[in-house]
C-alpha cells in the first residue's frame, strides 16, 4: 500500500479515494467467487448424490408422470401449482385429480349433470419453471416442469431428482404412473390428427371407446378382422424371420353410412390403440409430409386419416397405421422446409408412404372407400392392402340388430319360447350385439327382451333388403328413441317417405346436372363466337393495316395501325372516304396544282396530323422502307390501286403524288 502511495502521490492522485475503489473490487470479486464456488459445489453434490431422470412430452412416460403427479395427494399442499378444468396433456386425463374443489362423493359422479351440463372437475398440476418436493416411498423427489418452446402449446418436459443409490426408485416411480395411467385410460380410444404445417402429430383428444356390439355386420366380419388384427399383432418375429414386412393393410370399402368408421373406431377400442388421422386434402399436405407423418406414427397406435382432397382422385379415405418401434411424436420443425414445399401429393408419393424405404414397420392401416372401381390398383393391390372388407347397404339382419341394440330391454319374466328357439337355431345371431340392460337415463321404456325381439323382427320384415343405409335407420330410430313401438308402427311410412325424398333429390340433382352442362355448354359456345369474332377483326385490321401502310410510310403506318386497332371501323370509313377523293382529283387533274386537294384528302389526315407532326423527322422511312412491311405495300398497291389509276399516269407518279397528298400535311418542303 504504502508503495502504491509512493507510486501516486508524485503523480498528484487522491490516493484514499483509488485505495477505496480498490478495496471494493477486491471484496466484489471475493463475493462472487464465493457464490460460484459454493454454486458449483452444490451441482457437484446434486450431480454425485442425485439421480435425475427427464421426461419429455413428445413421449408417453410424461404423460403418465403428469397423470400420477396429478394424483398424488402432495400435489394438493403444494404451494404453487396449475389449478385447470382443461385438459393439459393429449392423456386427456389430468382431470381427476385428489385436488378437487368439491365434495369427494359429488366428484365420483363423472356422469352428474348440473343444470343439464356435465359437472367440471380440476386438477392441480406442476406449475412451470417451479421445483416441487413430493415425498415417494422413502424419497423426497425433486420435479421441475420446464417448456422449451415458450411460443407453443407443446414442446414441455419434466425433470425428476431423487436422493439415491441406484435407479430403482424412478422405474417404480415411472411404472407405477405407468400402470394407473393405463388403468384410466381403459376406457379411452385417443385421437391424433396431422399436423401438415410442422409435420407432426397433435393429441386432439381422447374419446370414449365404443363396444364392438354396437356395431352391426354381415355374421363373422367383426370376428374374422378382429381375430387378423390380434394374430398381426403378436406376428413379429413370424413376420421378421420370413422377412416380409411387418405391415398390415385393410380395405374398408362400400356405400356410405354403412358403419366403416365406426368399426375403425370400434376396433382401434378393442386392440387398445390410439388413432391417428391425416386428411391428404389438408393444406400443405405433399408427398414429403405423408412421407414424415407416416414414418413418426409411434408404436401400438392407430392411425386414421381420411383422405377427403385425394377421395377426389381415389375416393380413399381412411388409414389406421402403428408402427411398433417409431419415435413417439415428431414436433421437430426441420422438416418444415420439405413439407411447406408447395408440392401436392402424388400416387408414388402415397404408395411411398405406405411401404416406400421409409415406411415404417409395424403398423396397421385401414383405408375405406365409397368407390373401390376409382382406386389405383397399386393401391389395394396385396401388401398394401391385405384385407378387404366389403360394406353394403342394411340386410334385414343388420335392422334387426340395430332394432335390439338401440331399445334397453329387461330380461323376460316368462322367456318367449320362439325367440329362444330361433336363438338357438340361428348361428348368425352370436353376432348380434348384447342388447343393453342398463337403467335408462331418460323416459325411454324399458321393455321386456321378447318383446324387444318380436319389435325387432318386425322391423327387419318392414325394412326392403338393401335399400337403405344402416345411418339412415339409425337416424329414424333416434327420433324415435323413446318410441319402440310406435317406431315399428310408422317404419312402413317412414320408408315411403325416405323413397319420395330420395327421388326428389335424385331429379333435383339431375335437373341441377343438366343446368349446369347447358350453362357449361352456353359458356363454350360463346367463347367460341368470341374467339371466331376476334380472330375475324384481327384479319379486317390487318387488312386495313397494308391499306394506310400504302398511303403512309415509315412510322406514320405504324401509328395508323395502332389507331385502327381502337377504331377500325372509322378509320376504315375514312380511308375510303380518303381514297374516294383522291382518285376523283386525279380525275380532275389537281391533284398536285391545288390546295382543294389537299383539303380533300384532310378528312383523313386529321387523324393522322398530331402525328405526323410530333413525329421526329429522322423517324425512319428505312423502317417501314425495309422489310415485310414494304412488301406487303408494294403487292397491295398493285392489287388495290390499279384500277383507280389514270391510264396515263406513271407508275412511280402515282405512288409519289399520294405520299406528296398525305404529308403534305406536314409542310411546304415535302409537297412537289
Ligand atoms: N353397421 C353399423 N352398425 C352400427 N352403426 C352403424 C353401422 N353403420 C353405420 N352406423 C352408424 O351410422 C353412422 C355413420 O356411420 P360411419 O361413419 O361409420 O359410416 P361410414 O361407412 O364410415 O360412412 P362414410 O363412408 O360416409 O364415411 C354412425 O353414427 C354409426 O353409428
Amino acid at each position: 500500500m504504502e508503495a502504491l502511495k509512493n507510486v501516486l502521490s508524485p503523480l498528484g492522485m487522491n490516493t484514499n479515494a483509488i485505495q477505496d475503489t480498490l478495496k471494493l473490487v477486491v471484496i466484489g470479486g471475493t463475493v462472487e467467487t464465493a457464490r460460484r464456488a459454493s454454486i458449483s459445489a452444490w451441482n457437484g453434490f446434486v450431480d454425485s448424490f442425485f439421480l435425475t431422470a427427464h421426461f419429455s412430452q413428445e413421449d408417453y412416460p410424461y404423460d403418465w408422470l403428469m397423470h400420477w403427479l396429478s394424483k398424488q395427494p402432495a400435489w394438493g399442499r403444494s404451494r404453487e401449482f396449475e389449478i385447470t378444468t382443461r385438459t393439459t396433456s393429449r392423456n386427456g386425463l389430468t382431470q381427476s385429480t385428489t385436488g378437487d374443489l368439491e365434495d369427494d362423493d359429488e366428484v365420483e359422479d363423472e356422469d352428474a349433470l348440473v343444470h343439464g351440463r356435465r359437472k367440471r372437475k380440476v386438477a392441480f398440476i406442476p406449475s412451470l419453471d417451479t421445483t416441487h418436493t413430493i415425498y415417494y416411498r422413502g424419497h423426497w423427489l425433486r420435479i421441475t416442469r420446464t417448456k422449451r418452446y415458450p411460443d407453443y402449446s407443446h414442446g414441455a418436459s419434466l425433470k425428476i431428482s431423487v436422493v439415491a443409490r441406484n435407479n430403482d426408485i424412478l422405474k417404480k416411480l415411472v411404472l407405477e404412473a405407468k400402470r394407473e395411467y393405463e388403468k384410466d385410460a381403459e376406457h379411452r380410444v385417443h385421437i391424433f390428427m396431422a399436423d401438415t404445417t410442422y409435420g407432426c402429430w397433435r393429441w386432439n383428444g381422447a374419446r370414449q371407446k365404443r363396444p364392438l356390439s354396437s356395431i352391426v355386420l354381415q355374421p363373422g366380419v367383426k370376428d374374422m378382422l378382429l381375430a387378423d388384427c390380434r394374430d398381426f399383432l403378436c406376428s413379429e418375429d413370424w413376420y421378421a424371420e420370413r422377412g416380409i414386412p411387418f405391415r398390415r393393410g385393410y380395405l374398408l370399402y362400400g356405400v356410405p353410412g354403412s358403419g366403416k368408421t365406426s368399426l375403425i373406431h370400434s376396433l382401434a377400442g378393442e386392440l387398445g390403440l390410439d388413432i391417428y388421422v391425416v386428411s391428404l386434402s389438408s393444406k400443405g399436405m405433399s408427398d414429403n409430409t405423408l412421407t414424415t407423418l407416416m414414418g413418426h406414427v409411434p408404436s401400438r397406435s392407430v392411425n386414421v386419416h381420411p383422405l377427403r382432397g385425394y377421395a377426389e382422385l381415389f375416393n380413399f379415405r381412411f388409414v389406421i397405421h402403428y408402427p411398433l418401434a417409431c419415435p413417439r411424436q415428431s414436433t421437430s420443425t426441420s422438416n418444415n422446409s420439405d413439407t411447406n414445399d408447395g408440392s401436392t401429393l402424388s400416387l408414388s408419393g402415397l404408395l411411398n408412404s405406405l411401404d416406400g424405404v421409409a415406411a415404417a414397420e409395424g403398423r396397421l392401416l385401414f383405408a375405406t372407400t365409397n368407390h373401390i372401381e376409382r382406386l389405383d390398383p397399386a393401391l389395394s393391390r396385396p401388401g398394401r392392402m391385405d384385407v378387404w372388407v366389403n360394406f353394403t347397404h342394411a340386410t334385414k339382419w343388420q335392422a334387426e340388430g340395430i332394432f335390439k341394440c338401440f331399445f334397453p330391454s329387461k330380461p323376460s319374466a316368462s322367456p318367449s319360447t320362439e325367440a329362444t328357439s330361433q336363438e338357438k337355431t340361428d348361428v348368425s345371431q352370436k353376432n348380434m350385439p348384447i342388447p343393453k340392460r342398463k337403467a335408462p337415463a331418460h323416459a325411454i321404456p324399458v321393455l321386456e327382451e321378447s318383446e324387444i325381439a318380436e319389435l325387432a323382427k318386425r322391423f327387419a320384415d318392414a325394412i326392403p333388403e338393401g335399400e337403405l343405409s344402416v345411418a339412415a335407420l339409425q337416424g329414424y330410430l333416434l327420433k324415435n328413441k323413446v318410441r319402440p313401438r310406435e317406431s315399428v308402427d310408422e317404419v312402413a311410412d317412414w320408408i315411403i317417405q325416405e323413397r319420395e325424398t330420395r327421388e326428389k333429390l335424385k331429379k333435383e340433382k339431375a335437373e341441377r346436372e343438366a343446368k349446369e352442362k347447358k350453362e357449361a355448354e352456353e359458356k363454350e359456345r360463346k367463347e367460341k363466337e368470341e374467339k371466331v369474332a376476334k380472330e375475324q377483326e384481327e384479319k379486317e385490321l390487318r387488312e386495313v393495316s397494308t391499306t394506310f401502310a400504302i398511303l403512309c410510310h415509315g412510322s406514320l403506318a405504324n401509328f395508323l395501325t395502332y389507331l385502327c386497332r381502337n377504331s377500325s371501323e372509322r378509320i376504315e370509313a375514312k380511308s375510303k372516304k380518303a381514297h374516294r377523293a383522291e382518285a376523283a382529283m386525279k380525275l380532275e387533274g389537281k391533284l398536285e396544282s391545288t390546295a382543294p386537294a389537299a383539303t380533300s384528302t384532310s378528312t383523313f389526315a386529321d387523324a393522322v396530323i398530331p402525328v405526323t407532326r410530333t413525329a421526329s423527322a429522322s423517324s425512319s422511312e428505312s423502317d417501314m422502307s425495309s422489310g415485310g412491311i414494304e412488301a406487303d405495300t408494294e403487292e397491295s398497291m398493285t392489287s388495290e390501286e390499279e384500277p383507280d389509276k389514270p391510264a396515263d399516269a406513271t407508275p412511280g407518279s402515282t405512288t409519289k403524288g399520294k405520299w406528296v397528298a398525305v404529308k403534305g400535311q406536314q409542310g411546304p418542303s415535302l409537297g412537289t
